[in-house]
């Protein structure tokens, strides 16, 4: 069936279905007029399969209703049906981190963000494929990846206790570089790898803006390239760095490409808007304008950002 319908279809994490903002959010938008109807997930995969059914049954809106793993699963759901059916994307950010609900702009008190996920406009916003997995935000891997799955204020914490801090958690934690070969269209490098973070989106890990020039619908992805080190001097040297993000510094390069491949020695530890993966290879590259998101028109993560 086309998606020609006005009915919306609020997926969400079984977590959250029994919050009290959110049956009024529901019942009030419902009140307004709007055909909203609402599954819940009891596990893993549950999103994937609520997507295809509502494409099936012709809904021509879902909405995400949970924290960054949730969006991811809704996302890879709609990037599982064909294009042409595919029904757009709208978020009620109810996760412990939300960095893409965040870095968005989106907003975070249920109420109104369910209204903007159904009738906000939508903008085309690019997604990237690793393997069978999607991001809509980031990936992050190395030491990215523990600290994207540390809690945010656990992180906070430690990145404000400045080098010395993070040089003795490095040791406690026996922290072993990854040796990562990556190449893109104009380039290629191999590394003994700290950090590796590939931005759609720009932030994860609980507010971290590691990609802070990434945008959604430029056909690019930012990706920072962080090069391991051994010292105290070195590291203060590297957190200079990741503050300016130069485009070829001593420990951090920064790279605006549409795809990536990559190769290390061993498996190498990736978080996938927080769903953790362990892959010794990958390529990552990007679908342009694949999902039609419900998001502010003055966002940051728009290229050409307008308001409404
Ligand atoms: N009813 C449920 N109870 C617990 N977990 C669930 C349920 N339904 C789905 N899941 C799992 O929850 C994960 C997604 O969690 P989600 O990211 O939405 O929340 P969160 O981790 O609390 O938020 P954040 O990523 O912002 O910290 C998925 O891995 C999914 O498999
Ligand atoms: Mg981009």
């Amino acid at each position: 069936m086309a998606q020609s319908s006005n009915l919306a279809r609020l997926i969400i994490n079984g977590k959250s279905a029994q919050i009290d903002e959110v049956r009024e959010a529901v019942t009030a938008l419902r009140e307004e007029g709007h055909a909203l109807d609402v599954r819940v997930t009891w596990e893993s995969g549950d999103g994937l399969r609520l997507v295809r059914e509502a494409a099936d049954e012709g809904v021509s809106r879902v909405v995400a209703g949970g924290g960054d793993g949730t969006v991811n699963e809704i996302v890879a759901g709609l990037m599982a049906v064909a294009s042409e059916r595919r029904p757009a994307l709208g978020i009620l950010p109810l996760g412990s981190a939300n960095d893409f609900a965040h870095g968005v702009g989106l907003p975070l008190e249920p109420q109104p963000a369910l209204e903007l996920a159904l009738t906000g406009r939508v903008h085309d916003v690019d997604v990237a494929r690793l393997g069978e997995d999607c991001f809509i935000n980031m990936a992050t891997g190395g030491f990215g990846a523990e600290i994207t799955t540390s809690t945010p204020v656990a992180l906070k914490r430690l990145l404000g206790g400045g080098a010395y801090s993070l040089m003795g958690m490095l040791k406690a934690w026996r922290y072993q570089p990854y040796q990562g070969a990556l190449s893109w269209p104009g380039g290629e490098l191999t590394t003994p790898l700290f950090l590796l973070a590939i931005g759609n989106g720009s932030q994860a890990g609980g507010g971290q803006c590691l990609a802070p020039a990434a945008k959604l619908d430029d056909g690019l992805l930012e990706i920072v390239i962080v090069r391991h080190f051994s010292s105290l001097h070195d590291m203060r040297q590297l957190l200079g760095e990741i503050e300016r993000l130069p485009a070829d510094g001593e420990f951090v390069r920064t790279i605006r490409a549409s795809r990536l491949s990559f190769r290390s020695d061993t498996r190498f530890p990736l978080n996938l808007d927080g769903e953790p993966r362990h892959l010794q290879h990958f390529e990552v590259s990007l679908e342009p304008h694949a999902i039609k998101l419900s998001m502010p028109g003055a966002s940051r993560l728009l290229n050409s950002p307008h308001c409404p």
